[in-house]
């Protein structure tokens, strides 16, 4: 809601113009039909100056009610395009751990869904205050026409507003439903598509999936829909009649008792009439407009960071010296005692050139410790260092800005960045590396990008590693990057690419089950359940078992 606030602050003096404009285009309908009942009465006076205020009432109420419109619109839309991409560096601007944390559904809802859903009842809001000023004229009209019967308006409207407030309640307890709903369709989604081998070969796992897994949210969902858009039907029918039983109490009172003025039981039969759209459209738009309400809710309840900002940091990275980690400590958040893992305490130092191999069996703690390192978490306890400088909030971008790494679910891009952002001799690298990674023949490198990225497993963690040396960091952090990789170019990786590296004064962290190659690393450490030990290889196996 902070952000929603910060943006219709920003949009202050457009929302106040479009308000005068909008008050002005009301009134001018209002006058428009009060000039009517006052001829019909009284008979026109002079046909050419009537001709002419009719006439520029009619330009008046055009040319208003287009500024109006062309200004609630614009806000409409631009608070749809801020709220975007501010939710966009928000997301840049977290921590990881939440960002694991929320999982990809939720955040990808939020980003397309719920900026829509907003964008929908944003839209539907400036039309609703127009709208809203057209029956606030049109009501001040009914009290100049009759108090009394004014009185006796209110008394209706207070008997809709009534229901409208107790279904608008039901209403968005409805719609929060289907919105939690929406998170888990989505997961089921992405495994419809991600899962799409395993699917296609089980008819089981398909059949679990659609009639287990998505249809029971799906119709749930349905059912919730279904239910919220009723109860407003019968709301959109209550109006309506309302709106005729005020209709016909002015008619008897009027015609038949004869209580009423013939001119007032016309003037009010003629602004009920008029009125009935304003009502109707503001009405049409409550749905929506709770629906974004609920859509704004499940934004603010992502719990985002600041914004990611993009000015330099105040220091530039400088030359590694030295990473440590004294008494780490690590546990992810929100973890029950009883499945907790925890990692340390660590005790560890790397300096500047050093090739670093991390060994141990699966769910030993070895891409937790490299997020660590690389200052993408924070340690529960303990200090993480950089040249003598302790990570934290305030140093984390300068500490990360060392690090290049490849993690085990590494996302390819396809754009290639320079060293520290240079472009020169980019093309000369690229090409170089392309056909020492044996990718010549396969990739391109076009206007800074490489041509494609649908490749083998492989072959896209070879791209990866081009990324990376174009980027030239201090310190490379490899995990488990010769997994997928053959034989023979497994021997590159060890025997040519890491040495380079070396001797080029790059520090090298890599994570690997390659016992065949340990041989080539300067210290060799163990993670056992979160603990970390160094290891001899000439003595010991990676991953002997322990209880
Ligand atoms: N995002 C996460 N949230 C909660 N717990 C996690 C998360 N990622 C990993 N864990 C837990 O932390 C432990 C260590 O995981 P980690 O990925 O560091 O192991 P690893 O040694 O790299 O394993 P592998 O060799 O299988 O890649 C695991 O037991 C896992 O249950």
């Amino acid at each position: 809601m902070r952000l929603l606030r910060e943006l219709l602050h920003n949009a202050r003096w457009r929302i106040l113009l479009s308000i005068l404009s909008s008050a002005l285009s009301a009134a001018t309908s209002i006058g428009l039909i009060g000039y009517i009942n006052r001829s019909l009465e009284h008979g026109l006076d002079d046909l050419g100056p009537a001709l002419l205020l009719f006439g520029g009432l009619l330009l008046l109420l055009f040319i208003s009610g287009v500024i109006s419109q062309w200004l609630l619109v614009q806000i409409g839309h631009r608070l749809v395009y801020q709220l975007r991409l501010r939710l966009v560096a928000k997301v840049l601007g977290t921590a990881l751990e939440r960002i694991e944390r929320l999982g990809s559904p939720r955040i990808y809802n939020a980003l397309t869904k719920d900026v829509t859903t907003v964008a929908t009842a944003f839209k539907q809001l400036p039309i609703s205050l127009y709208n809203g000023l057209l029956l606030l004229t049109g009501l001040a009209y009914m009290a100049w026409l009759s108090v009394p019967f004014f009185v006796l308006t209110l008394g209706v409207i207070a008997l809709g507003v009534g229901l409208d407030i107790l279904l608008g309640r039901k209403i968005k307890a409805l719609m929060r439903a289907v919105r939690q709903r929406d998170d888990q369709l989505t997961e089921q989604f992405e495994a419809a598509i991600d899962g799409r081998c395993e699917l296609g070969l089980s008819r089981e796992r398909r059949h679990l999936l659609y009639r287990h897994r998505l249809e029971p949210v799906a119709s749930a969902s349905l059912a919730a829909s279904v239910r919220a858009d009723t109860l407003w039907a019968v709301n959109l029918n209550w109006t309506t009649l309302l709106v005729f039983v005020l209709i016909g109490t002015l008619f008897f009172l009027g015609q038949g008792l004869g209580l009423l003025d013939q001119q007032v039981v016309v003037g009010y039969v003629l602004a009920i009439m008029f009125l009935r759209t304003p009502i109707s459209v503001i009405l049409d738009a409550v749905p929506a407009v709770i629906r974004g309400h609920v859509a704004l809710q499940a934004i603010d309840a992502l719990a985002l960071g600041e914004s990611v900002t993009f000015t330099e940091p105040e220091q530039a990275a400088a030359p590694f010296r030295e990473l440590r980690l004294s008494n780490v400590h690590y546990r992810y958040p929100g973890q029950s005692d009883d499945f907790a893992f925890q990692l340390g305490p660590i005790d560890l130092s790397i300096r500047r050139g050093e090739l670093i191999f991390v060994v141990g069996g699966n769910g030993s703690g070895k891409s937790t410790l490299a997020k660590l390192m690389t200052g993408l978490y924070q340690p529960s306890a303990g200090t993480v260092s950089l040249n003598g400088v302790p990570l934290d909030g305030r140093t984390s971008e300068w500490h990360r800005e060392h690090f290049a790494a490849i993690f085990a679910d590494f996302y390819l891009f396809a754009d290639v960045l320079g060293e520290g952002g240079q472009h020169d001799g980019l093309e000369a690298r690229v090409e170089h590396y392309l056909e020492r990674l044996g990718l010549a023949h396969k990739v391109q490198f076009v206007d800074g990008r490489l041509s494609t990225t649908a490749l083998s497993q492989g072959q896209r963690k070879r791209l990866a590693l081009l990324l990376l040396m174009m980027e030239d960091r201090e310190v490379f952090l490899l995990d488990e990057w010769a997994a997928d990789q053959d034989p023979v170019f497994r021997h590159v990786f060890y025997h040519e690419l890491l040495p380079e590296l070396k001797a080029a004064g790059k520090t090298v962290i890599a994570i690997t089950h390659d016992d065949r190659y340990f041989d080539v690393a300067d210290r060799i450490y163990r993670l056992d359940y979160g603990q970390l030990v160094h290891y001899d290889h000439a003595t010991e196996s990676p991953f002997q078992l322990t209880s």
